[in-house]
């Protein structure tokens, strides 16, 4: 590709680490459709500062965990930005109305990551049932625990959301004997799950559950949803999960309720800060288990979702400027 030909290259920014990875895979499909990206260094996400400063430059922005705002988008707007796809399925980071006033019709690749995600939420069920993580540190610093579990057969775990992963989780729990209560406003249930799951209206029946998993989408409504008034409802000694996104709980709450034992356990993919911050108080707690918000880090998802995140991106710069 003629580098120099800008007129004819469309320059696309990528801000998403996984896609970064997987770009050189890209680069045949890239260049026949005369696009060019550039992925900056990064950890997680870029600053809305740093975004400001670089959005103007680019035809196209491939959108990860970053804060997708009006100004960011107005910024790039102002300059050549006509085109933005956020890669993979959360939008909690993406002003769509800001967007929106900014010309800029933003699109996510949903449905990319059910089965991945409810791998981890059952491996993390798992992992809390039966002490698995503690066993291997304590074998680790040269121990023999045996701290007795819990079998899974016949206990009770509350969904919070029933979208793609929610339904992948809940095939999951099904098959180890676990009984769903399902938590969601909006989605149909499968009809291969129906007579198997009971849907209620949150947070109904809470008390019941031995499990707590989250797996909704977050948004304005629901931050914090998970916050020391819901902790007390649950059951003494419940388990928590989650694998969608941090805010979602309340940490501060859930340190409490670690501390005083209301909460058995949890095992957290997602923080209200990423990375985790080095002086954030639930690292006191031996039975937090932590992610790195990685569960849809496999190289089939991320192939998967990048091709969709390419193809429309590359549908996107075909429309005619605004
Ligand atoms: N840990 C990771 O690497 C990943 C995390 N995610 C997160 O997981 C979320 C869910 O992903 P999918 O299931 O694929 O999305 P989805 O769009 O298929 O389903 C989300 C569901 O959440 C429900 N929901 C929203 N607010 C709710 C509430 N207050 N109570 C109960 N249900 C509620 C919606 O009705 C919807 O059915 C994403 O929005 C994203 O934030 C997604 C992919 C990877
Ligand atoms: O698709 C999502 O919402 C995810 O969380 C996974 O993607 P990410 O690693 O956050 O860019």
């Amino acid at each position: 590709m003629d580098r120099t030909d800008s007129q004819h290259v469309a320059q696309v920014l990528v801000t998403c680490p996984p896609m970064q990875r997987a770009i050189a895979r890209y680069q045949a499909i890239l260049e026949k459709n005369r696009i060019e990206a550039t992925c900056p260094e990064m950890v997680q996400e870029l600053s809305e500062s740093e975004l400001i400063a670089m959005l103007k430059d680019y035809d196209g922005w491939i959108i990860g965990d970053d804060p997708a705002t009006e100004r960011v988008f107005r910024a790039g707007t102002n300059g050549r930005l006509r085109a933005a796809v956020k890669w993979g399925v959360g939008v909690d980071n993406v002003d769509f109305d800001g967007a929106k006033a900014c010309g800029l019709h933003v699109q996510n690749t949903p449905g990319m990551f059910g089965d991945e995600v409810a791998d981890v939420a059952m491996g993390y069920v798992i992992a809390l049932a039966r002490h698995t993580f503690e066993i291997n540190h304590g074998v680790h610093q040269g121990q023999w625990p045996k701290p007795t579990g819990l079998s899974l057969r016949g206990t009770t775990a509350a969904v919070l959301g029933l979208g793609d992963i929610g339904q992948a989780t809940v095939r999951r729990l099904l098959v180890s004997g676990v009984k769903p209560l399902v938590y969601d406003p909006n989605a149909q249930t499968p009809v291969d799950l129906q007579n198997q799951v009971e849907r209620l209206e949150w947070p109904r029946r809470i008390g019941e559950a031995d499990f707590l998993i989250v797996c909704c989408a977050m948004n304005a409504a629901n931050r914090g949803l998970i916050n020391a008034d819901l902790l007390r409802q649950c059951k003494r000694g419940v388990r928590i999960v989650n694998v969608s996104r941090g805010p979602l709980i309340d940490e501060s709450a859930l340190c409490d309720a670690l501390a005083s034992g209301q909460v058995q356990s949890a095992a957290l993919e997602v923080f209200e800060r990423e990375p985790l911050p080095s002086d954030s108080p639930l690292r006191q707690f031996q039975h937090c288990l932590f992610g790195s918000h990685n569960a849809s880090n496999t190289a089939e998802a991320v192939d998967r979702t990048t091709h969709k995140a390419v193809a429309l991106l590359v549908e996107q710069l075909k429309q005619p400027s605004r």
